[in-house]
C-alpha cells in the first residue's frame, strides 16, 4: 500500500492514493495505519479516490475529480476536515493530479464541494460558512465551560477559557465530557483564548482542540473556523479576518458573507509504501 504522510500546522495524516477505490478501507485498518508507535502515526487518513468511485462521492462527480474521504485516527469517519482537505489538495498538485491555476478548484468531500487555491507557499480552502448554533458547555476535570456549538459541516463547541486559566494548563490527556442530547455523535472542543495582535487580521486568538475521533490535535481546520465565527460574532461583526495560533503553527480564517475561507500551510513530508498485513 502507497502512502504519503503530510501535515497542516501539525495536524498530520496519512494519505492513501486509491483512484479508482479498491482499497479495502476498514476502521480497524485506519486504526493501525494511525497507530504511532506500531503505524505510521497521524491524526487522520485521506484516501484520495475518484469521485465517480465513491459512492458517498459520486453524486459530486460532476463537478469535482477527486473526493476527500476522510477518516479519524479512531477509524471513524467525519464530514469535514479543513486542514486535510489542505494537505489532500497539496498532495494533489504534487503528485500531478491537479493542475496549479488561479483559479479555485473543487474538492468533493462529505460536506459537499470545497474549493481549494493556492497563494504562494500556503493552501486555501473555501468551505461553506459556519453556522452559530445554541449554547452548550465542555466539563473539563469538574471544571464547566460554558461555550457555542457550531456546525462547520463537522460539529464543533467553541469555549473561551476564563481569566486567569492558562490554556497551555488545561489538562487534555482525557476527552471532555460534552452533553450527548446536543451532541449525539459527539463534537470537536476548541478551547480559546485572546491572541497575540501582530498586525493585519480583525480578531487574534490562541487555540487548543480536543477532536473527536482524534483526541489532542495540534491543530484543526474546521475549528478554526469555527472559532473565527465566534470571535467575530462576540466583535459585534458578520465577516472579518481572524488569525488562529495554535500548538502546530497560525491559520487565518476569512469569513465572508456567503463562506469561510481557512489559509495556512499544508506540506508533505515522506512517501513511503507499507504493508496493511503488517500493520492489523
Ligand atoms: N482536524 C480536522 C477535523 C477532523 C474531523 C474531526 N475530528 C471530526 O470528527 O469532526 C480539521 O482540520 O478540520
Amino acid at each position: 500500500m502507497e502512502f504519503t504522510k503530510g501535515h497542516g500546522t501539525g495536524n498530520d495524516f496519512v494519505i492513501l492514493p486509491d483512484p479508482d477505490g479498491t482499497l479495502e478501507l476498514t476502521p480497524d485498518l485506519v486504526a493501525a495505519v494511525c497507530d504511532r508507535r506500531q503505524g505510521i502515526g497521524g491524526d487522520g487518513v485521506l484516501r484520495v479516490v475518484r469521485a465517480a468511485r465513491h459512492p458517498e462521492g459520486a453524486a459530486l462527480a460532476g463537478a469535482a475529480e477527486w473526493f476527500m474521504d476522510y477518516w479519524n485516527s479512531d477509524g471513524s469517519v467525519a464530514e469535514m476536515c479543513g486542514n486535510g482537505a489542505r494537505v489532500f489538495v497539496r498532495y494533489l498538485l504534487e503528485a500531478g493530479l491537479a493542475v496549479p491555476s488561479g483559479a479555485a478548484f473543487p474538492v468533493a468531500t462529505r460536506a459537499g464541494l470545497v474549493r481549494a487555491r493556492v497563494e504562494g507557499e500556503e493552501l486555501a480552502v473555501e468551505m461553506r460558512r459556519p453556522r452559530l448554533a445554541g449554547a452548550s458547555i465542555a466539563v473539563l476535570d469538574g471544571l464547566a465551560l460554558p461555550g457555542t456549538a457550531v456546525d462547520v459541516g463537522n460539529p464543533h463547541l467553541v469555549c473561551p477559557v476564563p481569566a486567569g486559566l492558562e490554556l497551555a494548563a488545561l489538562d487534555l490527556n482525557r476527552a471532555p465530557e460534552i452533553d450527548p442530547v446536543i451532541f449525539p455523535t459527539g463534537v470537536n472542543v476548541e478551547f480559546i483564548t485572546p491572541g497575540d495582535p501582530t498586525g493585519g487580521t480583525d480578531g487574534y486568538v490562541r487555540m487548543r482542540v480536543y477532536e473527536r475521533g482524534s483526541a489532542e490535535t495540534r491543530s484543526c481546520g474546521t475549528g478554526a473556523c469555527a472559532v473565527a465565527a465566534v470571535v467575530l460574532r462576540d466583535a459585534g461583526r458578520d465577516t472579518g479576518v481572524v488569525a488562529v495560533d495554535v500548538p502546530g503553527g497560525r491559520l487565518v480564517v476569512t469569513q465572508t458573507a456567503q463562506a469561510c475561507w481557512l489559509a495556512g500551510p499544508a506540506v508533505l513530508v515522506a512517501t513511503g509504501e507499507v504493508a496493511a498485513e503488517a500493520l492489523v
